[in-house]
């Protein structure tokens, strides 16, 4: 098994690196790091991934900055993630932390690690343990900030 991780240089944090060391704790599958420029660039270094590389799922990591132009080219960048996994019948986690979700500095740091560690955990469970998500259905879970829980009546 092999799982992709690609990511960005425009990111603020390194996502990626943060990804392989979550990735290494739950799982031993081989690990292939693909960095480009920014997420317009994500979804081709994904489908590239999966079809030169050889990986079952990637974890396709990006932070959209705070203007108007960034959330476009986020909402472009996911559009082609959407094209690429049906292209390629294959499950690309994006991971967008978008820089204006922070309160300060301290925060995206924070938020982006947190956020990153557990879409890391959901692509292994995926791959690996689909049944672990299973048991987690309809539970309200956020990555990042706090689960928000099921809702009941
Ligand atoms: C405006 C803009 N905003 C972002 C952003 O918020 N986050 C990001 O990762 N990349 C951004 N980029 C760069 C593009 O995604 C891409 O790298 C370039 O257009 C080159 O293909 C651009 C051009």
């Amino acid at each position: 098994m092999k799982i992709g991780v690609a990511d960005t240089t425009f990111a603020r944090v390194d996502m990626g690196a943060i990804a392989i060391d979550e990735i290494k704790k739950h799982a031993s599958v081989k690990i292939k790091r693909y960095v480009v420029p920014g997420v317009k660039d994500l979804p081709v270094a994904a489908k590239k991934l999966i079809e030169e590389h050889g990986c079952d799922i990637v974890l396709s990591l990006g932070m959209p900055g705070a203007q108007v132009i960034d959330k476009t080219c986020a909402h472009e960048a996911s559009q082609g993630h959407i094209i690429a996994q049906l292209m390629t019948n294959t499950h690309i986690i994006e991971v967008f932390v978008y820089e204006d979700e922070a309160e300060d500095e301290k925060q995206l740091v924070w938020l982006a690690e947190q956020r990153t560690r557990e879409h890391a955990q959901n692509a292994v469970k995926l791959l690996l343990y689909p049944k672990k998500l299973e048991a987690e259905a309809g539970t309200g879970q956020r990555q990042g900030f706090e689960d928000v829980g099921a809702v009941k009546l």
